[in-house]
Order: C-alpha cells, then structure tokens, then sequence
C-alpha cells in the first residue's frame, strides 16, 4: 500500500482518530503507519551513515498550530518522491489531528501537559474528560519509545517539537531546552538551533509534562521544543519564513550531519519562575498583544490574583508564553532572565 499522493497530512486529517498499521516502501527505504499520524521512515542500511541518528520530527501537538505542519508535510513528499535522499531513521509525528481539524489548540485538555505519564490522571476521572488526548499522548509516548528501542546502532537520538506561538514575539523564532539536573549543554545542538534560524533559547529550571521534555528525560534524546513564529490557518503560513529551519533539516536528513551556526548570535534565557494559576481571579497585568519576552521593571505587579500575585524580581526579566486563560494548576506564563551564553558549561561532542 502506498500513501496516497505521498500527503500524510490529508491522510491524517481524514482519519483523526485511528489508521490501521501499514508499510510502505519510499525510494531509498521502508514506511511503517504506525497509527495515525505515527509515520516510521527506515532509510536502507547502506544509506545510514556511520554515526547512525534518530530523529523525532513532531508538529500540531497543538492543532491550531499548522506551519511547522505543512513544513513536515512538505519534507516527507520529498522523500517519499525521492527528491530528498533520507540516510537517518526517522519519527514524524502529528500530533492532534482531531484538533487540527477543529482548527483549535486542543480538544479538551492540553496535550502538551500530558507526557511523562501526566496522562494517566485523565484516564481514572468519571465524567472521562481529556481522556481523548490523555489516550493520544499516551500512544505518543508509545511511538516514541519504540522508535528508539528500534535504534540499537544509534548513536544520536534527537527530538525536534516545532510549534508556533500565540503572540508575537521580540525574538519570532526560539527553543525551550529541557531541564537538566547536571547542565552540561550540547554545543552542536545550540549551533544547529542558531542554523535553523533560532534566535533565543530558553533553559527550563525544572522538569515539566511537555513531549520535548518526556523524550530527553525518558530517553536521553537531544530535545527542544521549538516555536517558529505565529499561529496561521492551515494555507496562511508564509512558508519562506521557514527556509533557514528547512535548509538546516534537509541537511540533516540527507548527511546525518547538524549544520552549524555562531553561538554568538543567539540570546539565552535563564526561566526564573513558572507562573502557575492560582485563582479563578488570576490575571496578568499585561495586553492582550504584549509580545513574548516583554520585559519590565523590578517591582512591576505582573500578576493579581486572590490566591497570591507575582512581582518582578529584577529589572530585565521578560514574559514568555503569557496565556491567564488555562485551568487552575496551569502554567499561565514564563518568567526569564537573559544570561550570557558563555557562563553556560558545553560538551563539544555530538
Ligand atoms: O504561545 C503560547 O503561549 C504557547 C505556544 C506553545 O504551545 N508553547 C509550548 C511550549 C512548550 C515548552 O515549554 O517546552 C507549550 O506551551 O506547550
Ligand atoms: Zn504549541
């Protein structure tokens, strides 16, 4: 069977909910739909290379968010034409297709809340809220996991979650690094990010619920969530604003190789405080169109809330992700703080 004209994404968005497993061949290797918008891509054993590498492509997790998807979509023709030569094994993922057809950023609950078995939670309540996306994120987790059982010769294991962002931003393109109990930093991942057009990394202070960060802590991988500019309506997308990520994927998928950029260029972010939603009164003192990183004075009232507010704590710190409008419990914004990249340690391997 083969996919039908080489678009996975129509084939998932007319099938939101399930596919029945099946492969496929592609010039240079074999397919595998693992379920819906589950897509396994095995290159020939001659075309891997030395350092054999498994990469995790993931978009949509948030449905509303199309351009990376129409990006991946993109790429995935070309190898499944044979105009772009595949020589590492490959995981494309899209991530909520029933949302992505209700053009909403989820159905019930945030999926990207729901990995490191943050899901189960939903799957034990009565009234079975969420437990759609506890179920999708739970499959992810599955896909994920077996993708890199599958991978014994691999040598790097890498997850890319490219997302968009709801506000506009000083920096329009930037990553979040998972949280790490010992940072030690990968200098060749920093410089495929500054590649692909990155222009601010932010480093988590703690461990979260997200896919990046399930894939680093449950398998090591080399993980970042990605935002790539603003949300769009599937067919807004300006698509050129992409090319530098597209240029520094298809060298990857092609020679196994992450291309590289000067460190210098990019800002880093310390995340200070996760702001988390504590009263039905919650709000952000902020406009509805302030963009991410936004910073203030120290003093500022960032938050008022019944429960407890937040002040800024030093003059320079900067609002990221600001969204009051998400369950009690929720994160509702980061707080970061700019540091300078050379106070960060870095292994010069892979
Ligand atoms: O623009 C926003 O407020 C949200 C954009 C988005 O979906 N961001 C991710 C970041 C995940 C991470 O912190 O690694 C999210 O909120 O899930
Ligand atoms: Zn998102």
């Amino acid at each position: 069977m083969q996919i039908s004209d080489n678009d996975i994404l129509a084939l998932t968005l007319s099938n939101p909910t399930h596919l029945d497993p099946f492969e496929f061949v592609f010039p240079g290797g074999v397919g595998f739909v693992v379920d819906t918008g589950i897509f396994r891509f095995e290159p020939m054993s001659t075309r891997l290379s030395n350092d054999p590498v498994s990469l995790v492509l993931s978009v949509g997790i948030h449905g509303n968010e199309t351009g990376p998807i129409e990006l991946v979509n993109q790429l995935v023709k070309n190898i499944l034409s044979g105009k772009l030569s595949l020589a590492i094994r490959l995981l494309v993922v899209i991530g909520n297709p029933v949302s992505a057809n209700q053009a909403t950023r989820f159905c019930e609950v945030n999926l990207n809340r729901l990995f490191n078995g943050a899901w189960q939670q939903y799957l034990t309540n009565e009234e079975g809220l969420g437990s759609s996306e506890a179920r999708r994120a739970e499959r992810l987790e599955k896909a994920v996991s077996d993708f890199y059982a599958q991978d014994s010769h691999c040598t790097l294991r890498l997850h890319y979650d490219l997302h968009t962002a709801i506000r506009g931003s000083k920096y329009e393109k930037f990553a979040v690094h998972p949280f790490m109990e010992e940072p030690v930093y990968q200098h060749a991942q920093f410089g495929f990010l500054v590649a692909s057009g990155i222009e601010a990394v932010l480093l988590s202070h703690q461990p979260t619920t997200t896919f990046s960060y399930y894939s680093y802590a449950a398998h090591r991988a080399n993980s970042f969530t990605i935002e790539l500019g603003k949300v769009h309506p599937f067919g807004e997308n300006d698509l050129s604003s992409f090319t530098q990520i597209q240029k520094a994927l298809i060298i990857l998928l092609e020679n196994a190789t992450l291309a590289q950029g000067d460190l210098s260029s990019i800002q880093v972010f310390a995340v200070q405080d996760a702001l988390v939603k504590n009263a039905d009164d919650y709000q952000l003192t902020i406009a509805e169109d302030e963009e991410n990183f936004t910073d203030f004075e120290e003093g500022y009232e960032l938050v008022t809330s019944s429960a407890d507010g937040y002040r800024i704590t030093k003059t320079g710190d900067a609002i990221v992700f600001p969204n009051a409008k998400v369950p009690i419990g929720q994160r509702a914004g980061l707080v970061v703080r700019p540091i300078a990249i050379n106070s960060l340690a870095f292994e010069l391997t892979s």
